[in-house]
């Protein structure tokens, strides 16, 4: 590979996060971090500081920032700190970064993420929830800001790889038609509980909601695998990517994680990316693009898989999905609601404050009071997930009664 890419990662002490400095770690010649960010997890942001000597590292307040510079002055690190939103998007948007990994999860992400695209960066674009939130807003971002977009989700990374390349480089240029596709397939593990009857669903706990059956990822996205939100949220997620209506976004379930999706072709091609289910395969990919480089994930032994199961999704076990096939369908604001009202009951099941299975009641009540919001601005979609959220919390004391 030719220049050495300069790095923003957002949400550095993540799971992704992680995952991307251990690339950077493997291939010291051709990234340098530039600025690295994190929330709560100061040590571990401190350590990544003192290992890559980042010029900045963002935290969210002014309390958070002191801890970590203390903690950096003891290492002898010369990074310097800086809070806030505002400086998440300074360090997003820096003239001499040219690629941003964009890792912070939920909605909180998004205003970085936005302004990376409107400063023409390289995005590597693992939350989703920013084309859940501001599909519409965001892509139109990615194209008036000259940035390059690249798909880090593994299932929507795949597809990218087996598309044609003039069509996944300007989606919007034309259409799935006039590339030959008949649908996206995407795959789904099913998650930890696949095979649960619906009866057992309402007493899951949060441990054993996190403890996916393939991948390692943080606490939230894994509850939504549980769920079968997550899947939900990619199917909004690859409308927009990949400028595809939702009747051509099937959702198959795959529990090995081996395919990570597939591109059906009019002529009745399969095109499928396989690999073993590694985050830094996708992460290396967009970090790369267009070269391969290597990652350090093990060979896909398909001896050792021996077989690839599939099933159709039960929507009466898992109704986040079909939540999210109706958000995307009514359009406007409807899945900037079902996002929030997404996040605010999973933060509640992660604190055992309400069931398993009353994250999708949550998230139909505040859809069919909010659901109908207009989304022609940014305000108007950040006005929507504020109301959305304030409806979530008061449909869960509700519940609670
Ligand atoms: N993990 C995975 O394999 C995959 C993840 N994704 C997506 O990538 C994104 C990140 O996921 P993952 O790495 O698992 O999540 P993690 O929870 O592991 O990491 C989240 C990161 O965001 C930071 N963060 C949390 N809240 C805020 C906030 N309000 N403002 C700024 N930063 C914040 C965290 O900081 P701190 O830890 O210091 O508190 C951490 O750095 C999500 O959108 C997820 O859906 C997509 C595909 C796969
Ligand atoms: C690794 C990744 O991309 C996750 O989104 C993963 O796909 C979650 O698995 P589920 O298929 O269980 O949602
Ligand atoms: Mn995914």
């Amino acid at each position: 590979m030719s220049a050495t890419r300069r790095l923003t990662i957002l949400g550095a002490t993540g799971s992704i996060g992680g995952s991307t400095l251990d690339l950077v770690r493997q291939h010291p010649e051709s990234y340098q971090v530039v600025a690295l960010t994190g929330s709560t997890q100061l040590d571990k942001l401190a350590a990544a500081c003192t290992e890559f000597s980042p010029r900045f590292a963002v935290v969210l307040d002014e309390h958070a920032a002191e801890t970590l510079r203390q903690l950096l002055r003891r290492s002898g690190c010369e990074t310097e700190v800086l809070c806030g939103t505002q400086a998440l998007e300074q360090v997003a948007t820096l003239a001499d970064v040219d690629t941003v990994m964009a890792a912070i999860v939920g909605a909180a992400g998004m205003p970085a993420t936005l302004a990376a695209a409107r400063a023409g960066k390289r995005v590597l674009l693992a939350n989703k929830e920013t084309l859940v939130l501001a599909g519409q807003l965001f892509m139109d971002a990615v194209r008036e800001g000259g940035a390059e977009l690249l798909p880090i989700d593994s299932e929507h990374n795949a597809i990218y790889q087996v598309l044609p390349s003039n069509f996944r480089e300007n989606p919007y240029a034309s259409s799935l038609e006039e590339a030959g596709i008949n649908r996206l397939l995407l795959t789904a593990s099913g998650g930890p509980f696949r095979t649960r009857l619906l009866s057992e669903l309402a007493a899951v706990t949060p441990q054993e909601a996190i403890r996916h059956p393939n991948w390692s990822m943080g606490q939230k996205i894994s509850v939504d695998s549980a769920s079968m939100m997550n899947k939900g949220l990619e199917v909004i997620e690859a409308h927009w990517l990949f400028n595809a209506p939702a009747s051509r976004i099937k959702v198959v379930v795959h529990p090995q994680s081996v395919i990570h999706s597939m591109v059906e072709y009019v002529d009745g091609s399969v095109l499928a990316q396989l690999g073993c289910p590694d985050m830094r395969i996708p992460i290396a990919y967009g970090m790369a693009y267009p070269h391969r480089i290597a990652t350090g994930v093990s060979r896909l032994n398909l001896f050792e898989v021996g077989r690839l199961d599939f099933e159709e999704p039960d929507l009466q076990r898992f109704p986040c999905l079909a939540l999210a096939y109706a958000a995307l369908a009514a359009g406007g604001a409807a899945t900037a609601v079902l996002n929030a009202a997404n996040e605010v009951a999973v933060a509640a099941f992660l604190q055992g404050r309400v069931r398993f299975t009353d994250i999708p009641r949550l998230i139909e009540a505040t859809l069919s009071e909010h659901g109908g919001l207009p989304a022609d601005s940014l305000a108007e979609l950040l006005e929507a997930d504020k109301l959305a959220r304030q409806s979530a919390a008061v449909a869960m004391v509700a519940l609670a009664c």
